[in-house]
Protein backbone atom coordinates (compact mmCIF):
# COMPACT_ATOMS: atom_id res chain seq x y z
CA UNK A 1 0.00 0.00 0.00
CA UNK A 2 1.78 3.61 -1.02
CA UNK A 3 0.38 6.59 0.67
CA UNK A 4 -0.42 9.53 -1.79
CA UNK A 5 2.49 11.79 -0.45
CA UNK A 6 0.99 15.05 -1.07
CA UNK A 7 -1.81 14.18 1.64
CA UNK A 8 1.04 14.69 4.43
CA UNK A 9 1.07 18.47 6.06
CA UNK A 10 2.73 20.10 8.39
CA UNK A 11 2.34 23.73 9.63
CA UNK A 12 1.81 26.32 11.88
CA UNK A 13 -1.30 24.55 13.10
CA UNK A 14 -0.41 20.65 13.30
CA UNK A 15 0.45 17.96 11.23
CA UNK A 16 -1.45 14.94 9.33
CA UNK A 17 1.99 12.39 9.11
CA UNK A 18 2.01 8.99 6.94
CA UNK A 19 4.13 5.34 8.94
CA UNK A 20 4.38 2.25 8.17
CA UNK A 21 3.21 -0.03 11.55
CA UNK A 22 3.32 -3.46 12.78
CA UNK A 23 3.13 -6.24 10.16
CA UNK A 24 3.47 -3.24 7.82
CA UNK A 25 0.16 -1.84 8.49
CA UNK A 26 -0.13 1.82 7.48
CA UNK A 27 -1.06 4.20 9.50
CA UNK A 28 -1.64 8.33 9.44
CA UNK A 29 -0.78 10.52 12.68
CA UNK A 30 -3.18 13.42 13.00
CA UNK A 31 -1.24 16.30 15.61
CA UNK A 32 -2.68 19.78 16.59
CA UNK A 33 0.05 22.41 17.51
CA UNK A 34 -2.07 22.03 21.18
CA UNK A 35 -0.70 18.58 21.57
CA UNK A 36 -3.93 16.54 20.60
CA UNK A 37 -3.04 13.51 18.28
CA UNK A 38 -4.82 10.40 16.69
CA UNK A 39 -3.56 7.18 15.26
CA UNK A 40 -5.55 5.48 12.23
CA UNK A 41 -5.04 2.51 10.40
CA UNK A 42 -6.04 2.69 6.55
CA UNK A 43 -6.94 -1.22 7.43
CA UNK A 44 -10.61 -0.82 8.37
CA UNK A 45 -9.99 3.13 8.80
CA UNK A 46 -9.37 2.31 12.15
CA UNK A 47 -8.68 5.04 14.87
CA UNK A 48 -6.62 2.99 17.60
CA UNK A 49 -5.11 6.18 19.50
CA UNK A 50 -6.70 9.55 20.64
CA UNK A 51 -4.55 11.35 23.02
CA UNK A 52 -6.10 15.09 24.20
CA UNK A 53 -3.77 18.01 25.09
CA UNK A 54 -3.84 17.17 27.88
CA UNK A 55 -2.04 13.51 27.04
CA UNK A 56 -5.07 11.64 28.28
CA UNK A 57 -5.92 8.46 26.08
CA UNK A 58 -9.79 8.23 25.40
CA UNK A 59 -9.65 4.95 23.04
CA UNK A 60 -8.47 1.38 24.40
CA UNK A 61 -6.66 -1.09 22.11
CA UNK A 62 -6.00 -4.36 23.42
CA UNK A 63 -2.22 -5.27 24.42
CA UNK A 64 -3.18 -8.21 21.66
CA UNK A 65 -4.73 -6.75 18.83
CA UNK A 66 -4.20 -8.95 15.42
CA UNK A 67 -2.74 -7.00 12.81
CA UNK A 68 -3.68 -9.50 10.08
CA UNK A 69 -5.78 -9.67 6.81
CA UNK A 70 -9.08 -10.79 7.49
CA UNK A 71 -9.15 -10.00 11.65
CA UNK A 72 -10.51 -6.94 13.08
CA UNK A 73 -8.60 -5.23 15.26
CA UNK A 74 -9.64 -5.37 18.89
CA UNK A 75 -9.97 -1.95 20.32
CA UNK A 76 -9.62 1.73 19.01
CA UNK A 77 -13.23 2.58 16.80
CA UNK A 78 -14.00 -0.69 14.38
CA UNK A 79 -16.20 0.42 11.24
CA UNK A 80 -19.00 -2.05 11.37
CA UNK A 81 -20.48 -2.05 7.45
CA UNK A 82 -23.03 -3.14 5.97
CA UNK A 83 -24.24 -5.33 8.64
CA UNK A 84 -24.21 -4.40 12.50
CA UNK A 85 -24.05 -7.79 14.46
CA UNK A 86 -24.45 -11.11 13.19
CA UNK A 87 -26.19 -12.13 9.47
CA UNK A 88 -25.92 -12.82 6.14
CA UNK A 89 -22.70 -11.32 5.79
CA UNK A 90 -19.35 -12.43 8.78
CA UNK A 91 -20.15 -10.51 11.88
CA UNK A 92 -20.14 -6.28 11.83
CA UNK A 93 -19.59 -6.89 7.57
CA UNK A 94 -16.34 -6.21 5.88
CA UNK A 95 -15.51 -2.59 6.42
CA UNK A 96 -13.52 -3.23 9.22
CA UNK A 97 -11.37 -5.74 7.51
CA UNK A 98 -11.19 -3.43 4.16
CA UNK A 99 -8.01 -1.52 3.39
CA UNK A 100 -9.62 1.50 2.85
CA UNK A 101 -7.46 4.95 0.69
CA UNK A 102 -6.31 8.07 2.83
CA UNK A 103 -8.57 10.78 0.31
CA UNK A 104 -8.19 13.56 1.82
CA UNK A 105 -6.27 15.62 4.96
CA UNK A 106 -6.55 19.36 6.30
CA UNK A 107 -4.59 20.66 8.84
CA UNK A 108 -6.37 24.30 9.82
CA UNK A 109 -6.67 27.07 12.71
CA UNK A 110 -9.00 24.80 14.88
CA UNK A 111 -9.39 21.68 13.15
CA UNK A 112 -6.57 18.46 11.90
CA UNK A 113 -8.42 15.79 9.57
CA UNK A 114 -7.68 13.29 7.15
CA UNK A 115 -10.65 11.02 5.30
CA UNK A 116 -10.64 7.73 4.04
CA UNK A 117 -12.33 6.32 1.62
CA UNK A 118 -13.72 2.65 0.77
CA UNK A 119 -15.19 1.81 -2.13
CA UNK A 120 -16.80 -1.71 -3.97
CA UNK A 121 -14.41 -4.00 -5.42
CA UNK A 122 -14.53 -7.74 -6.94
CA UNK A 123 -13.73 -8.41 -3.30
CA UNK A 124 -16.96 -6.44 -1.93
CA UNK A 125 -18.95 -7.38 -4.59
CA UNK A 126 -18.69 -11.29 -4.06
CA UNK A 127 -20.53 -10.71 -0.37
CA UNK A 128 -22.57 -7.43 -1.25
CA UNK A 129 -23.20 -6.74 -4.85
CA UNK A 130 -23.26 -3.46 -4.80
CA UNK A 131 -21.84 -0.18 -5.75
CA UNK A 132 -20.99 2.14 -2.80
CA UNK A 133 -18.63 4.82 -1.55
CA UNK A 134 -18.10 5.33 2.33
CA UNK A 135 -15.95 8.16 3.37
CA UNK A 136 -15.59 8.42 6.72
CA UNK A 137 -13.68 11.74 8.22
CA UNK A 138 -11.98 12.10 11.59
CA UNK A 139 -11.43 15.13 12.60
CA UNK A 140 -9.40 16.35 15.83
CA UNK A 141 -10.91 20.16 17.10
CA UNK A 142 -9.40 21.61 20.33
CA UNK A 143 -10.13 18.12 22.55
CA UNK A 144 -12.57 16.67 20.66
CA UNK A 145 -12.38 14.00 18.03
CA UNK A 146 -15.21 14.24 15.65
CA UNK A 147 -16.51 11.80 13.10
CA UNK A 148 -18.44 12.07 9.82
CA UNK A 149 -19.39 9.05 8.06
CA UNK A 150 -20.68 9.14 4.78
CA UNK A 151 -22.54 6.06 3.01
CA UNK A 152 -22.70 7.01 -0.59
CA UNK A 153 -25.27 4.44 -3.46
CA UNK A 154 -23.10 4.67 -6.34
CA UNK A 155 -24.78 2.05 -8.49
CA UNK A 156 -28.62 1.62 -10.48
CA UNK A 157 -30.39 -0.67 -7.73
CA UNK A 158 -31.51 0.59 -4.27
CA UNK A 159 -29.37 -1.28 -1.32
CA UNK A 160 -30.00 -1.24 2.72
CA UNK A 161 -27.53 -1.62 5.49
CA UNK A 162 -27.07 -1.28 8.93
CA UNK A 163 -23.64 -0.33 10.27
CA UNK A 164 -21.79 1.04 13.86
CA UNK A 165 -18.53 2.95 15.06
CA UNK A 166 -17.95 0.51 17.52
CA UNK A 167 -16.06 2.59 19.75
CA UNK A 168 -14.24 0.89 22.92
CA UNK A 169 -13.33 3.62 25.42
CA UNK A 170 -11.03 3.53 28.24
CA UNK A 171 -12.20 3.45 31.65
CA UNK A 172 -10.24 3.25 35.20
CA UNK A 173 -12.12 0.18 36.21
CA UNK A 174 -15.48 -1.19 34.77
CA UNK A 175 -16.41 -2.14 37.94
CA UNK A 176 -16.84 1.88 38.94
CA UNK A 177 -18.08 3.13 35.60
CA UNK A 178 -21.40 4.49 34.81
CA UNK A 179 -23.16 5.14 31.29
CA UNK A 180 -25.60 8.02 31.72
CA UNK A 181 -28.50 9.45 29.90
CA UNK A 182 -30.03 6.74 28.37
CA UNK A 183 -33.03 6.44 31.03
CA UNK A 184 -36.67 5.62 29.53
CA UNK A 185 -35.12 4.44 25.99
CA UNK A 186 -36.12 1.15 25.41
CA UNK A 187 -33.25 -1.78 25.06
CA UNK A 188 -32.95 -5.00 23.58
CA UNK A 189 -30.79 -7.03 25.60
CA UNK A 190 -28.68 -9.67 23.92
CA UNK A 191 -27.65 -11.65 26.76
CA UNK A 192 -31.65 -11.77 27.80
CA UNK A 193 -32.53 -13.50 24.48
CA UNK A 194 -32.77 -10.00 23.01
CA UNK A 195 -36.18 -9.47 24.69
CA UNK A 196 -37.05 -5.57 25.14
CA UNK A 197 -36.88 -3.65 28.34
CA UNK A 198 -37.33 -0.15 29.70
CA UNK A 199 -33.86 1.56 31.19
CA UNK A 200 -35.30 2.86 34.57
CA UNK A 201 -32.32 3.88 35.62
CA UNK A 202 -30.33 7.35 35.54
CA UNK A 203 -26.75 5.33 35.45
CA UNK A 204 -25.98 2.23 33.82
CA UNK A 205 -23.84 0.03 36.20
CA UNK A 206 -21.56 -3.31 35.26
CA UNK A 207 -21.35 -6.08 37.42
CA UNK A 208 -21.72 -8.70 34.87
CA UNK A 209 -21.63 -9.21 30.83
CA UNK A 210 -23.78 -6.19 29.64
CA UNK A 211 -24.77 -6.13 25.97
CA UNK A 212 -27.84 -3.87 24.83
CA UNK A 213 -29.08 -2.30 21.89
CA UNK A 214 -30.60 0.84 23.25
CA UNK A 215 -33.34 1.84 20.52
CA UNK A 216 -33.02 5.53 19.58
CA UNK A 217 -30.92 6.45 22.36
CA UNK A 218 -28.61 8.51 19.95
CA UNK A 219 -31.34 11.51 20.58
CA UNK A 220 -29.51 12.18 23.93
CA UNK A 221 -25.71 12.84 24.61
CA UNK A 222 -24.49 9.76 26.72
CA UNK A 223 -21.77 10.48 29.70
CA UNK A 224 -19.09 7.66 30.77
CA UNK A 225 -18.46 8.61 34.07
CA UNK A 226 -15.33 6.19 35.76
CA UNK A 227 -13.45 7.61 39.03
CA UNK A 228 -11.13 10.36 37.36
CA UNK A 229 -13.72 11.80 35.16
CA UNK A 230 -16.43 12.02 32.03
CA UNK A 231 -16.25 11.77 28.47
CA UNK A 232 -19.26 13.20 27.10
CA UNK A 233 -20.48 11.52 23.51
CA UNK A 234 -22.85 13.05 21.03
CA UNK A 235 -24.41 11.92 17.80
CA UNK A 236 -26.63 12.98 14.67
CA UNK A 237 -28.17 10.52 12.13
CA UNK A 238 -26.73 7.72 14.47
CA UNK A 239 -29.91 6.33 15.78
CA UNK A 240 -29.11 3.46 18.21
CA UNK A 241 -26.65 3.18 20.73
CA UNK A 242 -25.08 0.01 21.57
CA UNK A 243 -23.50 -0.27 25.23
CA UNK A 244 -21.02 -3.58 25.79
CA UNK A 245 -18.64 -4.98 28.08
CA UNK A 246 -17.55 -8.69 27.52
CA UNK A 247 -16.98 -9.28 31.39
CA UNK A 248 -14.91 -11.79 32.76
CA UNK A 249 -16.11 -15.17 30.62
CA UNK A 250 -16.71 -14.10 27.47
CA UNK A 251 -13.28 -12.10 27.38
CA UNK A 252 -11.99 -15.60 28.29
CA UNK A 253 -12.65 -16.77 25.06
CA UNK A 254 -11.51 -13.50 22.83
CA UNK A 255 -8.33 -14.39 22.00
CA UNK A 256 -7.27 -10.64 21.27
CA UNK A 257 -7.87 -9.46 24.64
CA UNK A 258 -4.94 -9.33 26.58
CA UNK A 259 -5.31 -10.96 30.07
CA UNK A 260 -8.04 -8.77 32.43
CA UNK A 261 -8.16 -6.20 29.64
CA UNK A 262 -12.10 -6.68 29.85
CA UNK A 263 -11.67 -4.30 33.34
CA UNK A 264 -10.59 -1.33 31.06
CA UNK A 265 -13.07 -0.25 28.82
CA UNK A 266 -16.66 -0.21 27.51
CA UNK A 267 -18.34 0.26 24.41
CA UNK A 268 -20.87 3.13 23.62
CA UNK A 269 -21.21 2.47 20.20
CA UNK A 270 -23.09 5.07 17.40
CA UNK A 271 -25.37 2.45 15.64
CA UNK A 272 -28.13 2.16 12.75
CA UNK A 273 -29.63 -0.83 13.58
CA UNK A 274 -33.43 -0.70 14.52
CA UNK A 275 -34.05 0.93 11.21
CA UNK A 276 -32.42 -0.51 8.16
CA UNK A 277 -31.17 2.01 6.04
CA UNK A 278 -32.49 1.84 2.47
CA UNK A 279 -30.22 4.34 -0.04
CA UNK A 280 -31.87 4.86 -3.72
CA UNK A 281 -29.64 5.18 -6.29
CA UNK A 282 -27.37 7.86 -5.94
CA UNK A 283 -28.75 9.12 -2.44
CA UNK A 284 -26.27 9.31 0.38
CA UNK A 285 -26.75 8.80 4.25
CA UNK A 286 -24.11 10.64 7.26
CA UNK A 287 -24.45 10.34 10.33
CA UNK A 288 -21.67 12.29 13.00
CA UNK A 289 -20.02 11.40 16.12
CA UNK A 290 -17.77 13.13 18.60
CA UNK A 291 -16.77 12.73 22.13
CA UNK A 292 -14.56 14.55 24.83
CA UNK A 293 -13.80 14.74 28.66
CA UNK A 294 -15.76 17.58 30.17
O1 LIG B 1 -16.02 -9.66 18.66
P1 LIG B 1 -16.68 -8.69 17.72
O2 LIG B 1 -17.14 -9.35 16.44
O3 LIG B 1 -15.83 -7.51 17.45
O4 LIG B 1 -17.99 -8.19 18.43
C1 LIG B 1 -17.92 -7.61 19.69
C2 LIG B 1 -19.29 -7.23 20.24
O5 LIG B 1 -19.82 -6.18 19.47
C3 LIG B 1 -20.98 -5.59 20.07
O6 LIG B 1 -21.39 -4.50 19.31
C4 LIG B 1 -22.08 -6.61 20.12
O7 LIG B 1 -23.23 -6.05 20.70
C5 LIG B 1 -21.59 -7.83 20.91
O8 LIG B 1 -22.60 -8.82 20.91
C6 LIG B 1 -20.30 -8.36 20.33
O9 LIG B 1 -19.80 -9.42 21.12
Amino acid sequence: MSFNKDLAKSNANGSVSLHEGENGFPFVTLQTAAGASAKIYLYGAHVATFKDSKGRDHLFMSSKAEFKQGKALRGGIPICWPQFGPGKLPQHGFARNSTWQLNDTKVEEGVTSATFLLKDSEETKKVFPHSFELHYTVELKGDEMNTVFLVKNCGSDAFDWTGALHTYFNVAAIDSTSVKGLKGFTYVDKVQDAKEFEEKGEDIKFTSQLDRVYLKGASNDVHIQDTEGTEKVTFSSWKDVVVWNPWVEKAGGMSDLGEGEWKKYVCVEAVQVSDVVRLEPQQSWSGTYAFSKL
